[in-house]
């Protein structure tokens, strides 16, 4: 239903002397209607820019984004804008998405206020409806933001979304702010909108135990690019970074493990970009490594055997 075809984004910084920046790096990514799919990597490997030239948010520098079979990237902004609202990103931080001067009943009928379509009984009843279906008592829509707790605001912003009645919901660190109880529920409530609208649901998390517990198909990213794809990274890891990643899981809580920020090292794109750090680095490595099929699943490794 939605699918990235080759998607490559250069930042360009800097005035005097502009610095570029490759943060996607020919990502080919799909999501079927009803799909849930994880996009797990450590902090700047591109998962919040992929996900922004998805929803049509950036243009990407190359590549296509096809939505149900139409292209996105080849639209004219007026087309783009109204397809916007099937997209909803759930950002980390709940307050950036509301107005804290407004109470949580406003914020939630705001995006139907704006569209014009509906009286402002037919929107008291959209939002109430939607309130309820997050798990939320109605008496919080006469509240400020300052009077929920991180869950109910992040809570609310998931209804403020879903009076759009979007096709895809992109959870960016949406829980990772909170705590583990409380993102249990929260994660819930997505999963029972995505059963009963249809929805899909793309989670970008740094929680390899939130990714394994929720996503049908996982992509692991580094540096820029799709390093493993499938729907059994966790039970038969490929990729040594996978594996690295899954290793340190087992030192700690599964739930708990999160991936932790590192360099990476420069002047290595020429080859695989995890030579730096792979302790099974070859010759070999430093070849351009291609995105194959193996074991069922896709991998980026010169040095993995189909068995
Ligand atoms: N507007 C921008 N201009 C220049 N560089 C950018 C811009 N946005 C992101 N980047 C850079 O692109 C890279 C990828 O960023 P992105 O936010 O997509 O990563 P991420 O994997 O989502 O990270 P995180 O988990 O920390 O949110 C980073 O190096 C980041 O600094």
């Amino acid at each position: 239903m939605l699918k990235g075809e080759n998607l490559i984004k250069v930042y360009s910084s800097g005035i005097i002397s502009p610095v570029e920046k490759t943060a996607v790096d020919g990502v080919n990514i799909e999501i079927g209607e009803g799909e849930t799919i994880a996009i797990v990597g450590e902090s700047g490997c591109g998962k919040t820019t992929l996900a922004k030239m998805l929803m049509g948010q950036i243009e990407p520098t190359g590549g296509e984004v096809y939505f149900s079979g139409r292209k996105l990237t080849a639209m004219k902004r007026r087309e783009l804008r109204s397809l916007r609202t099937s997209f909803q990103l759930i950002p980390q931080h709940p307050d950036d998405a509301v107005d804290p001067r407004w109470t949580i009943g406003r914020s939630v009928a705001e995006p139907l206020a704006i569209a014009g379509k509906m009286s402002r009984e037919e929107i008291e009843d959209v939002v109430d409806g939607q309130i309820a279906e997050v798990g939320l008592g109605g008496e919080l829509k006469e509240r400020y933001p300052h009077q929920v707790s991180g869950g109910e605001l992040q809570r609310a912003v998931i209804a403020r979304a879903m009076t759009l009645e979007p096709k895809v919901i992109i959870s960016d660190e949406a829980t990772s702010m909170l705590d583990v109880s409380v993102q249990a529920h929260v994660m819930s409530v997505l999963k029972n909108l995505r059963e009963k609208r249809g929805l899909s649901l793309i989670i970008i998390t740094h929680d390899l135990g939130l990714a394994r517990a929720v996503a049908k198909r996982t992509y692991v990213m580094f540096a820029g690019e799709v390093v493993e794809e499938g729907a059994d990274v966790f039970e038969n890891p490929l990729h040594p970074y996978t594996r690295s990643l899954l290793e340190a899981m087992e030192y700690s809580d599964i739930e708990d493990t999160v991936i932790e920020e590192c360099e990476v090292p420069a002047g290595e794109h020429v080859g695989c970009r995890y030579y730096g750090r792979c302790s099974e680095r070859t010759d070999e490595c430093r070849k351009k490594q291609a995105l194959r099929d193996c074991n069922g699943h896709k991998v980026r490794c010169i040095n993995v055997d189909e068995h």
